[in-house]
């Protein structure tokens, strides 16, 4: 899973709070600060241009009234216009935060807070922060976006028939289905439609189908009343109820078993949800996009994706060429990321040679933008000199997948849980040539457990 570039500031005096925040949210997003003192926030905003603030209201000990909380409002918003305030409040106090939001809070989110939740109010906070960073950057340099479109980056004539198919469909409220391997921008694809859309100003609902259980689907997806099931504690919406009047993404839709393919064709042919433990339909309303790297077409011969589902999604179609195909966009693509990871890495000086770029663009790159957007970091972390070359990215001769190379030979003293743990992780990601969505399945485990994984043994 990509990580948001969001910058994220987590402010609240219970430590606890912080912890958790922070171990959730720097899964997800480029980086996340803590701090217990708020009087810390001015000059924590002097030095990092934070995208969004995660504010509590109270501070002092027994305090309630959320005084402490309006006042640090006003201050963020004062020093940092655009910054995106979303206020946590405790259950009950529902008036204050819309008073919050009249002053310029963004949103709010209830504590304890149920992360899924809390994860898509930060979602569309970043892009409503990254979405105005961008205006103005667009206005401030118009020389510099004859290769930017929008989130991606690319002169390639496949991608400029990405770019028309977008702008053309954008504004309808056509169902797209988007196709393309792994990490081919899919879903910078989804998030531009959505932003071009006429649904721009409401809800970005991502759901990734890979990682939603067969048990969990439809309390997920259509949402359930308290009781309705032994861990229902209180009533929740579901994330197409979510999404309504804004757009829904279904990442991974060929990943979706029988029996749920024809749930959700049901909901989608009927445009209404039932939650869980209700008999009452709630419409909906939304504007959907699907992606998978999977061929739904050979799929649906086999039986396997249902025809009717196929057809009420792929109104319209933008496949995602891989980057081998676009050799020409690569070397924006490696000035682009060197640029953002010398940033990152306070690296100014670090450049790269032309034999480089050359020796890079002649790379099949099987994990297409996402495997060239983690060497050129991983490159910048590790590289000693001023200039990366070709031995400081970890590819293999002739072009073969990354990490056909990389399966390190345990011996019988290493087999600690851990090795064994990379062991299997790089087995599974030879076996399957770095198709993240088959080699999680191999595993057992969610695409997204299966990144955390590859993050943390740095493979
Ligand atoms: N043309 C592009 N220009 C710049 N960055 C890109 C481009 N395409 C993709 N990326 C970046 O590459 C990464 C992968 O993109 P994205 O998550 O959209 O791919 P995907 O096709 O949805 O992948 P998956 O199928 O694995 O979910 C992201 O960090 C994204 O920002």
């Amino acid at each position: 899973m990509s990580k948001d570039p969001c910058k994220i500031l987590l402010v609240d005096d219970e430590e606890d709070i912080l912890l958790a925040g922070k171990l959730l949210l720097k899964q997800h997003f480029a980086s996340v600060i803590t701090t217990s003192d708020p009087y810390r926030i001015p000059g924590l905003l002097q030095e990092t241009d934070f995208d969004v603030v995660l504010l509590d209201m109270n501070y002092s000990t027994g305090a309630t009234s959320s005084k402490e909380g309006f006042h640090w409002l006003k201050q963020i918003l004062q020093l940092s216009p655009k910054t995106q305030v979303i206020l946590m409040t405790a259950y009950g106090d529902i008036e204050m935060a819309v008073r919050a939001l009249k002053e310029g809070a963004t949103d709010f989110v209830l504590k304890p807070w149920q992360n899924d939740k809390l994860l898509a109010i930060l979602r569309t906070a970043c892009q409503n922060k990254l979405g105005l960073k961008k205006r103005s950057a667009e206005s401030a340099e118009n020389n510099n976006t004859a290769y930017h479109y929008d989130g991606f980056i690319g002169v390639s004539p496949a991608m400029q028939r990405v770019y028309q198919t977008i702008d053309k469909v954008a504004r309808t409220e056509a169902n797209v289905l988007i196709l393309g391997e792994n990490g081919t921008g899919k879903e910078v694809a989804a998030r531009a439609l959505h932003r071009k859309s006429k649904r721009a100003d409401n809800a970005f609902e991502k759901v990734d189908l890979g990682a939603v259980s067969e048990t969990l689907f439809e309390s997920e997806l259509f949402g359930h009343a308290k009781g309705a099931f032994t861990d229902a504690k209180e009533d929740r919406i579901g994330r197409l109820e979510a999404a309504t009047g804004g757009t829904l993404f279904l990442d991974e839709i060929g990943n979706l078993s029988h029996s749920l393919q024809a749930k959700l064709l049901t909901v989608l042919q009927s445009r209404q949800v039932v939650r869980l433990g209700t008999n009452k339909p709630r419409p909906i309303d939304i504007r959907l996009i699907c992606a998978t790297n999977m061929p739904v077409y050979d799929m649906v011969k086999e039986g396997a994706f249902r025809q009717d589902l196929l057809y009420r999604i792929n109104t319209v179609e933008i496949h995602l060429p891989p980057l081998r195909e676009r050799r020409e966009d690569i070397k924006l693509l490696i000035e682009h990321f060197l640029r953002v990871y010398c940033e990152k890495y306070d690296r100014p000086n670090l450049g790269i040679s032309s034999s480089t770029i050359r020796r890079l663009s002649e790379y099949h790159w099987p994990g297409n933008i996402r495997e060239l957007d983690h060497a050129m970091e991983r490159a910048v972390i590790l590289c000693d000199g001023d200039e990366l070359h070709p031995d400081d990215f970890y590819l293999a001769p002739g072009g073969a997948p990354q990490h056909s190379q990389r399966v390190e030979v345990f011996s019988e003293n290493e087999y600690t849980l851990e090795a064994l743990e990379k062991m299997m992780v790089q087995k599974a990601l030879v076996k399957h040539s770095g198709n993240i969505t088959h080699a999680a399945k191999e595993l057992g485990i969610t695409r997204t457990a299966l990144y955390r994984r590859i993050e943390k043994h740095g493979l």
